[in-house]
């Protein structure tokens, strides 16, 4: 794979080409996930659930993603390798500049932010530093608790044309790419199609550029309650390196999500 860059994806847009990514936290698993062809890898702050066990993003921090995404740097060269920015490590723009150099110099070749119209200056300011920005907006978990539980975003008129209003503002400010999570497909489809910037959907449906899963959902070992967007290619595909295959590719042809994995 020659080294996938926020370019790269740009270009996949324009040619329709759909895209997969996962959530990876080690060498070994990004390794195999690169071989099978997924070009985006996502240092989540799921790891604060997936890894560590609690029951939000919230107590993850900047020094544990860095480490985690070097160790993903290392096993996969060619990938784009993005960062989460965790909670409260851009408050200011100037603690986001901060944070992250760090996971920058750890080895992301992006990071990504959880939020909308606030965030605009701190977008523009990380962006005319070099520093590659993914928004993202929908189900932002690290607000939870203000929204009272990991819930379904967007579902009234007003609150799908504020997603997307911010959507158009995050892509104004310089951000290069969109994760849109857990939002009506409809409302992930008329904001994939109003933004040049490729838009990464999970729980969002079908129409969105590309689609991204936490990598223990791809495997069918996520312990506790599975959101409904999961699915798991494991159980029918009988090894890791298959599944992860076998899920690029129902993205790449459209076949997953179906509306069985969409609200
Ligand atoms: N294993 C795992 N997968 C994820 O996708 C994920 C994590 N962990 N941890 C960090 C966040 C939290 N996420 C979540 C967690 C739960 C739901 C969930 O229960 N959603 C309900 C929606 C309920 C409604 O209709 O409003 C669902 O039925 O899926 C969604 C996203 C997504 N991220
Ligand atoms: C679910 C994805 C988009 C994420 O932010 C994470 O894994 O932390
Ligand atoms: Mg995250």
């Amino acid at each position: 794979m020659d080294k996938i860059t926020t370019s790269t994806l740009a270009r996949y847009k324009r040619d329709g080409r759909k895209f997969a990514a996962l959530t990876a936290y080690d060498s070994s698993f990004a390794a195999a996930f690169e071989a099978a062809d997924i070009p985006v890898l996502l240092i989540g702050d799921s790891l604060g659930m997936v890894l560590q066990g609690d029951a939000d993003t919230l107590k993850v921090t900047v020094e544990q993603i860095a480490y985690h995404t070097r160790c993903v740097a290392q096993g996969a060269p060619s990938a784009l390798v993005m960062a989460d920015m965790p909670f409260m490590s851009y408050d200011t723009p100037e603690n986001a500049y901060r944070n992250a150099a760090t996971l920058m110099r750890a080895g992301a070749q992006m990071v990504k932010l959880e939020g909308g119209s606030w965030l605009l200056e701190t977008v523009r300011g990380l962006t005319q530093r070099s520093v590659p920005v993914c928004a993202h907006l929908g189900l932002t978990p690290q607000s939870v608790h203000v929204f009272g539980g990991f819930k379904v975003q967007g579902k009234t008129d007003d609150a799908a044309m504020a997603i997307l209003d911010q959507a158009k503002q995050l892509e104004q400010a310089g951000a290069a790419m969109l994760v849109l999570e857990c939002v009506p497909a409809a409302l992930a489809k008329a904001i994939s199609q109003a933004l040049t910037i490729p838009v990464i959907g999970i729980g969002a449906g079908a129409d969105t550029d590309g689609q991204i899963l936490v990598m223990h959902d791809l495997l069918g070992i996520t312990s506790g309650y599975i959101p409904k967007f999961a699915k798991n290619y494991l159980a029918e595909h009988g090894s890791i390196q298959a599944a992860t295959a076998a899920f690029a590719d129902e993205v790449r042809q459209g076949q997953f999500p179906g509306p069985e994995h969409s609200f």
